[in-house]
Parts: structure tokens; C-alpha cells; sequence
């Protein structure tokens, strides 16, 4: 089941990434399938306009107006922001209108009662590259909702990468945790690495193409192989080689450690978000 109109509210880096994919997703498709209408409502006008050059979008200055006639409404907005625009588009939000909320940590529960009982929602956590195609989603829907409504929500996000819908809701933190903020980490990671490759003597251009590629490169290989990462890991490390220096530092430097640190930062984090923004309303 395929969306035919559907609205962000909100149109910053998320719902960006997630509008690009789509694009590019119906630019590839072999069919000639109606591509669906996206709205786009932010305050900013100089992003509406980007958006809608970019992307063939129309736009909207308010929330309201933006969501009349959508059978999927996004909420793209910080999480700090969604309880206003709850209240905002509640007295105009249709019974039929599926709300997908791709806010970390707001709970579904209360992202229903924040609608004043809307029951169609579906808590979504999605990643930039959905941007190339190439996102991870989580998805969590209340069991009240349809299998058209279900499907609604997973045909958007699929159009922009792999899905994968969550039984119990409490593991969307740990979702947010590892493919929401998991991005910025392998970001990170590519940043050491061609910081590092640079001390050892590289040109910034040879340290910068040889990471990526390095990064890309593995990562295409433990899709398509059969073999584990650990497996992977083993034929790149030749005994007494160089990789085994390398790898040997990493683990005294306790890299697994750190992650472990970060993705249980991270999961608290979401965890803490939901708790303060739902304050009362989640007792
Ligand atoms: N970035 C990511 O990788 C991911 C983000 N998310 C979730 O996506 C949501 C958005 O994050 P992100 O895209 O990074 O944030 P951004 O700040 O980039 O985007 C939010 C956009 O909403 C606009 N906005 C603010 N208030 C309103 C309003 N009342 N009505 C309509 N639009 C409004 C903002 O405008 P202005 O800047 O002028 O305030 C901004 O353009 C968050 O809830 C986050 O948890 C989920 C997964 C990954
Ligand atoms: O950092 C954040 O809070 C959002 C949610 C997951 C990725 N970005």
C-alpha cells in the first residue's frame, strides 16, 4: 500500500534525508506509478524554498494547512517540539490520516494521547542514508493498527533502505541507539582513521579517498559474503602480519569497551527524552 500524499512537519535533516531517498527511489522505479505528492512544512522560508527546488516538493508555512489531504503525516520535528505540534494539528487530524513519528524516545502511547487519542500511529526510527538509499528503520506500531495501516508506514520507509519492525516497544531506544545515532559513529571512526593516516604522511586527498573507500569497501563485503565480520576480520589478519599489530592495539585501546559505552549512552539518552517530554502524561 503506497502513499499518495504525504506531509512533513518539519523539513530539517531527517525528513531531508528520507524526501532525497524517496526521490531517488521513484527516479530508479521501473514503473510508471504515480509518485506520491510530499508537503513540507517548516518555519524557515529559505529551507521551504530549497526543498521545494531540490526535491519537486510542495510547501507549507503552517502545520495545519500541510496535513489536509495526507494519508501519511510525518513528524520530523526535535523531539522537544513534537508536544506543540501534537496540539497543533490534533483539531484538524483526520481518524484516516496514519501519523508516523520519527521523534527518539517519545513513546507511542503518548505521542496518542498528545493527538487527543489518534489512534493510527507508527513510531519510526529511521537513518540519514536513507538519503542514498541505504537507511535502517526501526519501526514500532500499536497492535490496534491495521495491516493497510502497517503497510502505509513500511512502504515509505522501505522506499529508502531496509526495515525492521520491533515487538516490544522498549527496544526503540536501543534501536535510536544503534542505527539512528550509528551514522554519526562510523562517521567518526572515518574520521580517525584519515586524522591518523594523515599523521603517518598521506596527502589529505589519498588519506580521504582510501578511507572511504576502505569503509565502503568493507562494508559491501560483509553484506554479500557469507562469512561473519569476526571471519571477515580473520583473513585481512595475516599471522605475525601487520594487521594483527593493528588489531592489538585497538583492543588494549578497549574499542569494544568504548562502543559498549556509547551505544549505552546513547539508549539512556532516548530513555531520559522519552521520560522528560512525556513528563505526567506518560503516568
Ligand atoms: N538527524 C538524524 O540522524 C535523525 C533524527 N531523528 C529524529 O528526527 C527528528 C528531527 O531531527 P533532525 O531532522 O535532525 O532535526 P532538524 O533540526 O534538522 O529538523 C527539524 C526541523 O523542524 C523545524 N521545526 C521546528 N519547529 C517546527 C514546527 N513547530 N513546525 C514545523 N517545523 C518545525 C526546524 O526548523 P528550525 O531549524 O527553524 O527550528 C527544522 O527545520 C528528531 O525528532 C530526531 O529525534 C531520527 C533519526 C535520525
Ligand atoms: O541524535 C539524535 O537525538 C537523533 C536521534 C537518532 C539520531 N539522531
Amino acid at each position: 500500500m503506497q502513499a499518495t500524499r504525504i506531509a512533513f512537519i518539519g523539513g530539517g535533516n531527517m525528513a531531508t534525508a528520507i524526501i532525497e531517498g524517496v526521490r531517488r527511489n521513484q527516479a530508479g522505479a521501473a514503473t510508471h506509478a504515480e509518485p506520491p505528492v510530499v508537503v513540507v512544512a517548516d518555519p524557515t522560508a529559505a529551507r521551504r524554498e530549497a526543498l521545494a527546488s531540490l526535491y519537486a516538493v510542495e510547501t507549507a508555512e503552517d502545520n495545519r494547512s500541510a496535513i489536509i489531504g495526507a494519508d501519511v503525516i510525518v513528524l520530523a520535528v526535535k523531539p522537544n517540539q513534537i508536544q506543540s505540534v501534537c496540539a497543533e494539528i490534533q483539531p484538524v487530524l483526520q481518524a484516516n490520516q496514519l501519523v508516523v513519528s520519527v521523534a527518539a524516545g517519545i513513546g507511542g502511547t503518548v505521542l496518542q494521547r498528545w493527538l487527543g487519542g489518534h489512534v493510527a500511529v507508527v513510531r519510526a526510527m529511521p537513518n540519514t542514508p536513507a538519503m542514498v538509499g541505504c537507511g535502517a528503520t526501526g519501526l514500532y506500531a500499536d497492535p490496534a493498527l491495521t495491516p493497510t495501516q502497517r503497510s502505509l508506514a513500511e512502504s515509505l520507509l522501505r522506499s529508502v533502505g531496509l526495515v525492521v519492525w520491533i515487538d516490544s516497544e522498549a527496544d526503540m531506544d536501543a534501536v535510536t541507539a544503534l542505527s539512528g545515532s550509528g551514522p554519526a559513529y562510523v562517521f567518526l571512526v572515518m574520521e580517525a582513521i584519515e586524522s591518523a593516516a594523515r599523521t603517518l604522511g598521506l596527502s589529505a586527498e589519498t588519506a580521504r579517498l582510501l578511507t572511504l573507500e576502505t569503509v565502503y569497501g568493507a562494508a559491501r563485503l560483509a553484506m554479500s559474503a557469507d562469512e561473519s565480520p569476526a571471519q571477515l576480520r580473520a583473513r585481512v589478519t595475516s599471522p605475525n602480519g601487520t594487521t594483527e599489530r593493528g588489531i592489538a592495539a585497538l583492543e588494549t585501546a578497549d574499542l569494544r569497551g568504548a562502543f559498549l559505552k556509547a551505544l549505552t549512552a546513547a539508549h539512556a539518552r532516548s530513555q531520559e527524552l522519552g521520560r522528560d517530554l512525556a513528563g505526567e502524561a506518560s503516568r
